[in-house]
């Protein structure tokens, strides 16, 4: 199971909202744990704590610093840790790494070795940084947008109120990785930050900060993070309520609190003009996964967009894009082969430009040589009309992105069967409809599709990515 239904599936469970930190802080360390064993202590007291939340909360958030600064013993602190926290339950390690170099190696460990299910990340060295983490499809990252702490207001909040350095950091951040996948840390008190980060984001998890019991705007964090159906926000146990005896019953009492604001919420919420999702798992697309990632990755978008019939569409699918999302990229191989595997072919063809990585992922793949035939014929070199060693009178499968009228791949299938190979296949990750794979069919070849551009649509309609106007300029458009 993937972080995000793992953390969905526990806030339903124990419907909870609240995620415990787990530090080895010694300055923390209740006095009934402190013996002449420091490491003893700190291992005892984090053991009360899971054993008192772990049918309360929705996560754990071990913070990687306070037992490095435990030198060895402190790493095995953290293994003993997170082996005793039960396998159902989230772990969020709060390292907020940003070592560039590092940062393979490290994924490899945290998500591999120690098994964790997400971890906290600074944005400064941007996407590069970033990217080692999100390959691993079931794990996630979170961002940190936003600190508390006086010194950090002057880099933060550059250059100014209106559009200071940590809203760019969200807006930056969401190319990088899918609302399942990545999650923002706001490391703030400030309610009116917050509604400022919920409002551009109102699709993804947001990590509040760690709050003393005594601060009082519970209601203010909550009313600015929470999202639309009252949820989306994570809320850290308070740091001063872990140190208590009776740490079960105050985090049950805050849990309700929390969920009785979260019903006035959504209760407020729904007397509002507010459109909400209404899918049930049943309902659930085979690739929904897959066609909510292009759309948040920006290969999906909707709008009025001229085609090179002249046409306008009310959409505009840029697959190209997914060379710099590894992670979707391999989804949308794996995709393009369960319908590769059913068809018989000696090499590969890719439609320059958009289908070329697409087509050098394929053949890797599935161990098949590639060719392509090029866009332009150059008047200079070899004047090659095909790139790449071919035999007259193999059959080969052609690989695109889209089809609209069919004409760009078919006239690509023309080149190659003027060099004498066999064609009786088209593989296309979108089919626009209307007609296009009849034409292919008129015109000698058998057309396949991942998705069809309806199946996007709805998909992307019922779980809320788009608006009944979007719905509705799609549907006039189809006539
Ligand atoms: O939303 C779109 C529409 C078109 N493309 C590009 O056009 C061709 C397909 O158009 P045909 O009319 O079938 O020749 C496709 O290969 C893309 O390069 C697009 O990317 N997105």
């Amino acid at each position: 199971m993937n972080f995000f239904d793992k953390l969905n599936t526990k806030i339903s469970q124990n419907q909870s909202l609240l995620f415990v930190g787990l530090d080895p802080n010694p300055e923390m360390l209740p006095e009934r744990y402190q013996s002449l064993d420091i490491i003893a202590g700190l291992e005892n007291w984090l053991k009360f704590i899971i054993a008192e939340t772990a049918d309360f909360v929705c996560a754990y958030k071990p913070t990687f610093g306070f037992y490095e600064a435990l030198g060895v013993p402190g790493l095995e602190l953290l293994i003993k840790t997170l082996a005793s926290i039960p396998t159902h339950i989230p772990i969020i390690l709060d390292a907020k790494h940003s070592d560039l170099n590092t940062s393979s190696i490290f994924a490899n460990t945290v998500f591999t070795k120690w098994q964790v299910d997400a971890i906290t990340l600074t944005p400064y060295t941007g996407q590069d940084h970033v990217a080692p983490f999100l390959v691993y499809p079931d794990k996630a990252v979170f961002i940190l947008c936003c600190t508390s702490n006086p010194g950090a207001a002057i880099l933060q909040k550059y250059p100014n109120q209106k559009s200071p350095l940590y809203l760019q950091v969200v807006q930056e951040s969401k190319n990088w990785g899918t609302p399942e996948q990545l999650g923002l840390e706001v490391g703030t008190t400030n309610a009116e930050i917050l509604k400022s980060i919920r409002s551009i984001a109102p699709e993804r998890i947001i990590m509040a900060r760690s709050i003393w019991a005594e601060d009082g705007n519970l209601k203010q964090i909550l009313a600015a993070g929470l999202n639309a159906n009252g949820d989306g926000l994570l809320i850290p146990v308070p740091q001063d309520m872990l140190g208590s005896e009776n740490l079960s019953e105050e985090v049950q009492s805050l849990r309700t609190e929390i969920n009785q604001f979260r019903s006035e919420f959504i209760h407020d919420a729904s007397t509002c003009d507010v459109w909400l999702p209404d899918i049930s798992v049943q309902d659930k697309h085979p690739h929904q996964d897959l066609i909510l990632q292009l759309f948040d990755i920006g290969c999906i978008m909707f709008g009025e967009f001229i085609q090179a019939s002249g046409a306008t569409f009310p959409y505009y699918i840029d697959l190209r894009k997914i060379i710099s999302n590894p992670q979707v990229f391999n989804q949308v191989i794996s995709a393009y082969e369960e319908i590769l595997k059913n068809l018989t072919f000696d090499r590969i063809a890719g439609i320059p430009y958009g289908s070329l990585p697409t087509a050098t992922g394929l053949s890797l793949r599935l161990h098949c040589p590639m060719i392509f035939p090029r866009k332009e014929v150059k008047a200079h070199g070899t004047r090659r009309v095909i790139e790449g060693n071919f035999h007259p009178g193999e059959t080969v499968v052609v690989v695109d992105d889209i089809l609209i009228s069919g004409k760009s791949v078919m006239e690509g299938a023309e080149k190659l069967k003027s060099a004498g190979l066999k064609i009786n296949d088209i593989v296309v990750f979108i089919d626009h409809e209307q007609g296009v794979k009849d034409r292919l069919t008129e015109n000698g070849y058998c057309g396949h599709s991942v998705l069809s551009i309806s199946e996007i649509v709805n998909t992307l309609y019922e779980v809320g990515r788009i608006n009944d106007e979007q719905l509705l300029a799609f549907r006039e458009s189809e006539y």
